[in-house]
């Protein structure tokens, strides 16, 4: 294991932050502008974006005094111009205005866009060597290696928001690199985690949107119910932290208080503890390496009992996929990524049930695997065209998929 996350070098701070919220309308999107409200003097934005929600998008823009608003969706447009009409906010729209967003001279940018859609964006602020606060982790799956590698050498400082890395890279503090011998991520386990399998094969959409803790986005709530979301999350853990594999533990913790430990080599296991309040790792981004207030705090009297428990691969096999594309490598994580967004996308559009999710994503590997596709990407574009084509292989696959009794 060697010292990363990047360049934990903190940034010269003036007076005044300005920062670039891409995925403002969104649930990280809201918490960070939660805390920034709190303390205006100390913030200055320069951009927000969103995907296609431009009236809410405007009217966070015109509130935080952003100089420039973009919206995903191109049909959008309009509707972002009209929202700003007379406020001298720039309106732009379509996947090159993320980009040119995240260009602009922000000292921090929260990389908060759902999915891999954020790769590019997020590289870009990356690439102009800013501070990018990471909440995204499709975009270290899809392309992790290339994406680190092009942060590093643009001098960026990247700082996990995911709570799970946040409390890693707070823990990681305690010791140096070389004596760390585990990472451990905590996962609550879902809305699914003490069901039967055979139960968890009917459940439903209204049931898997019912995260027990957190209160998220719907594509990172279904990937917890089916607790893809921790397989990610170790293929993130891998990238951030330069680990390897079997250096990356996973153990179910349903009151989602500790959120993640380091185990170094003495047996000294140090952890971070908080609310289920992503706030607080936002926040810890936000003022880094300083701390400013973040959510409510612990009430430890009112806690009773902290407990663990290794995770069900059986159960959950999006787990198991997870650790297996992180031992294929090459564009296994990135066919995992595609094929999953494909899935939960279909499953909130109810085309298939919720076993199907990872039964789409492991065929979707299987035939990529058949055909070639899983070859290194050894460029951003490469890992662009690899998701590209399993996207497609995923949205053929999808009907005989959801005509399976799983
Ligand atoms: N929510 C949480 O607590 C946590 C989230 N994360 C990660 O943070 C990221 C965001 O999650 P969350 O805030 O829950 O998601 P939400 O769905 O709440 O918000 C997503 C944001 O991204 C925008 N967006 C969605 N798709 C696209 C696209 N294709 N192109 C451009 N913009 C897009 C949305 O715009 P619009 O409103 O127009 O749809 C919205 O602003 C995810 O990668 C997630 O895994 C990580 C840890 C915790
Ligand atoms: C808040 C956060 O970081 C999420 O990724 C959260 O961990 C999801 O909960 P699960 O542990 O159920 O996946
Ligand atoms: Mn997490």
């Amino acid at each position: 294991m060697s010292a990363v996350p990047l360049n934990p070098t903190p940034p010269a701070r003036t007076s005044e932050l300005s920062v670039t919220l891409l995925g403002a309308t969104g649930s990280i999107g809201s918490s960070t502008i939660d805390l920034i409200r709190r303390s205006r003097d100390r913030y200055r934005v320069e951009a927000v974006t969103a995907a296609r929600n431009a009236t809410a998008l405007a009217a966070l823009a015109r509130d935080l005094g952003a100089r420039f608003a973009a919206v995903a969706d191109p049909a959008c447009y309009d509707e972002l111009k009209a929202a700003l009409a007379g406020s001298g906010i720039a309106a732009a729209a379509g996947e090159e205005a993320l980009v040119e967003a995240a260009e602009r001279p922000a000292d921090w940018v929260m990389a908060a866009i759902t999915g891999a859609a954020s790769l590019r964006p997020t590289l870009a602020a990356a690439e102009r060597g800013a501070v990018v606060a990471l909440a995204n982790k499709e975009c270290l799956v899809c392309a992790g290696s290339l994406f680190m590698r092009r942060a590093a050498a643009a001098g960026a400082t990247v700082l996990p928001v995911d709570s799970e890395h946040n409390a890693v890279f707070q823990s990681l503090s305690a010791g140096t690199r070389a004596d760390v011998k585990r990472i451990i991520l905590t996962a609550s386990g879902g809305p699914f985690r003490s069901w039967p399998l055979e139960a968890i094969r009917q459940a439903t959409l209204e049931q898997a949107l019912k995260h027990p803790n957190w209160s998220m986005g719907p594509k990172i709530t279904i990937d917890s119910a089916s607790m893809m979301n921790k397989g990610l999350e170790i293929i993130e853990a891998h990238h951030l932290f330069d680990a390897a594999p079997e250096e990356i533990d996973v153990l179910v913790h349903p009151q989602s208080i500790v959120h993640g430990m380091v185990e170094f080599r003495d047996g000294s296991v140090v952890a971070q503890l908080g609310p289920p309040d992503m706030r607080v790792p936002i926040a810890h981004c936000l003022a880094w390496p300083a701390r400013i207030a973040g959510a409510n705090r612990l009430t430890f009297a009112q806690m009773t009992t902290l407990t663990f428990e290794e995770p069900d691969e059986v159960r959950f096999p999006a787990l198991r996929l997870a650790r297996e594309v992180l031992r294929t490598g090459q564009g296994a994580p990135t066919v995992l990524n595609a094929a999953n967004e494909i899935a939960v996308a279909a499953f909130i559009d109810r085309r298939i049930g919720f076993p199907h999710i990872a039964a789409l994503v492991e065929a979707t590997l299987e035939a990529s695997a058949a055909r070639g596709v899983l070859r290194e990407p050894e460029a951003i574009a490469d890992a662009l065209a690899v998701d590209h084509t399993a996207r497609s292989l995923a949205r053929d696959l999808l009907p005989e998929i959801a005509a399976k009794a799983i």
